[in-house]
């Protein structure tokens, strides 16, 4: 008994000294994890989270990270057992099909509350076998052959657009095209998600606070943070507490798509659906998903279907407003570039090879500018800014090109900012050069190509491996149409050129701040 009161003292007396030992003791262990102790970083990244944790919440991790990895080389630690990986043979490897690396727990952060339960959705579950079972019913869905069957949802949203942007032009107003590009981008893919646009185009703000609650959850200081040292997030987020105080929040996004849902099930009963669109390929994803929910019952059920409209939303809308504030911007900014898109758009226009609105095929086979302009300004401003973090399977990982070995978990990934900046792509990586994806003087059309294939299988705009963005054709599908209509439709100028965006990189890099100027071109009569 003496002795415990005699212990209990004692820690009482030197309790700072034995917390600093213990600090010191938990530092040094994560500064020598085994593998990683190897690779150079900031020191203070090598013994503590909370470097990440404060660097991604200060909203430019990317900027940060690019200049680690020029100082650095290949590969940079970013945490006691976090390792950024540049070099493109370890990319093959991690992100490679069947090669074992799953999703971390920085994904499990993003899982929504629903009745105070984590859902985990296609994009966000770390659970592979889950992953392929959900996927399978609705992949085809999204594949190339029925993106002509969504292109009549993207050219009502277009009219939509250009009759909001028609009274900017009539009342000589600036108008704040990042904003209105976000609702473009919701509207669209609420209408191909459920036949029902979100009415952001028509309100011209944020309906029922679903911007504001995306924002809420990828906002720097909230989840992508968290995500860094993710058992926090059961402190925070999904505290079982916080749950039965909140009655575990569902959010906006939620909110529309459980309507729509709910709406689509009670018409389903009384057979007014079945009967609109049996056979019609102009079916939404709504329609699909349930479709899959009747082919395979024992996978699909309310739940599973709700869950994949969620991704869509969540996925599938920030991100198509960025890499479309990306295109807009950057042919805004370099004259020389916005002056050969329009002479292209003009000519083929003129020639009877396109139309307003441009469709699909005709933006993939009669504007070679357009689609340098849209792969260059996705290149160097890729919507997701931070690792795209996997954990290292039983085996480890063997780092090609002079790397260490990894241990099997450690957390390892590449951004696409990192890569997309890599000297692969030639020469002046951090400026905007639709050359680089066209041929070159006295360039060889095989040699072109080589290096061609060379760049787009560097490309990591969309992900890579089995974990690739299934929304990729439907985004293009929104982008090659909007760009090439929006510049014969208006002539469009930046009312600061001199001036710069600002960009946050909250996992999303997210952009404000571009206001433009409107003219009509006079072919609107042309919009059919
Ligand atoms: C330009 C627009 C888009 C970009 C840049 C983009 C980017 C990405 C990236 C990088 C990933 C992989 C994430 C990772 O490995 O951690 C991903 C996955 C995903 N994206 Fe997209 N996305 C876009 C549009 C869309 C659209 C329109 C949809 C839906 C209609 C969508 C739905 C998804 C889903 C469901 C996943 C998870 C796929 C899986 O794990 O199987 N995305 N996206």
């Amino acid at each position: 008994m003496a002795a415990v009161s005699d212990s209990i003292v004692f820690i009482g007396q030197n309790i700072t000294t034995i917390l600093l030992l213990v600090f010191v003791l938990h530092f040094t262990r994560n500064y020598l994890t085994s593998g990683v102790s190897a690779i150079p970083g900031p020191f203070l990244a090598k013994i503590s989270n909370i470097w990440r944790f404060v660097d991604v919440a200060k909203g430019h991790a990317e900027v940060t990270l690019l200049k680690l990895h020029r100082k650095y080389g290949d590969y940079v630690r970013l945490g006691p057992n976090v390792v950024s990986v540049r070099d493109l043979d370890a990319v093959k490897i991690i992100y490679g099909i069947n090669q074992g690396y799953n999703k971390t727990d920085f994904y499990k952060v993003q899982q929504q509350l629903a009745k105070g339960k984590p859902t985990p959705t296609l994009f966000t579950t770390t659970d592979e076998e889950f992953h392929a079972a959900i996927k399978r019913p609705i992949s085809s869905a999204y594949s190339m052959s029925t993106l002509t069957e969504f292109e009549p949802f993207v050219d009502k949203t277009i009219h939509t657009f250009f009759k909001r942007l028609d009274e900017f032009v009539d009342d000589h107003k600036v108008c704040d095209i990042a904003t209105w590009l976000q609702y473009y981008a919701f509207d669209v893919i609420g209408e191909l998600t459920f036949s029902k646009s979100l009415g952001f185009l028509e309100k011209g703000s944020d309906v029922d606070g679903i911007i504001a609650a995306l924002e809420a959850m990828l906002s720097y200081s909230g989840k992508p943070k968290i995500g860094q040292i993710p058992w926090l997030d059961y402190l925070f987020i999904k505290n079982p507490l916080r749950g039965i105080i909140q009655g575990g929040s569902t959010g906006a996004v939620a909110r529309f798509a459980r309507a729509r849902l709910d709406e689509r099930l009670q018409e389903s009963k009384l057979g007014a659906v079945e009967k609109e669109n049996s056979g019609s390929p102009q079916r939404d994803f709504l329609a699909r998903f349930l479709e899959a929910k009747n082919l395979h019952p024992n996978i699909v059920n309310d739940n599973q279907v709700f869950s994949y409209t969620i991704s869509n939303m969540n996925a599938g809308s920030d991100t198509t407003a960025i890499s479309l504030r990306a295109v807009l911007y950057y042919t805004l900014k370099n004259p020389q570039a916005a002056s050969k898109l329009q002479n292209e758009l003009d000519t083929a226009l003129k020639e009877e090879r396109i139309t307003l609105p441009v469709s699909w095929k005709q933006s993939q086979e009669q504007l070679p500018y357009l689609d340098a302009v849209i792969k260059e300004a996705l290149r160097l401003h890729p919507a997701v800014g931070l690792l795209l973090e996997r954990k290292v399977p039983q085996g480890g990982l063997q780092l090609p090109n002079g790397g260490p070995y990894l241990p099997a978990g450690t957390i390892v990934g590449a951004n696409p900012w990192i890569i997309h900046r890599h000297a692969l792509f030639g020469e002046h990586v951090d400026s905007f050069r639709p050359e680089r994806w066209l041929p070159a003087n006295g360039e060889s059309g095989p040699a072109f190509q080589s290096r061609k294939q060379k760049m787009l299988r560097a490309t990591l705009t969309f992900g890579a491996g089995s974990r690739t963005c299934i929304g990729k054709n439907i985004s293009l599908l929104e982008i090659y149409k909007l760009i090439p209509s929006l510049f014969l439709a208006y002539d469009i100028r930046l009312k600061n050129p001199k001036k710069e965006w600002e960009t946050t990189n909250a996992w999303f890099v997210r952009q404000t701040g571009i206001d433009v100027l409107l003219a009509r071109r006079g072919l609107q009569e042309e919009l059919h």
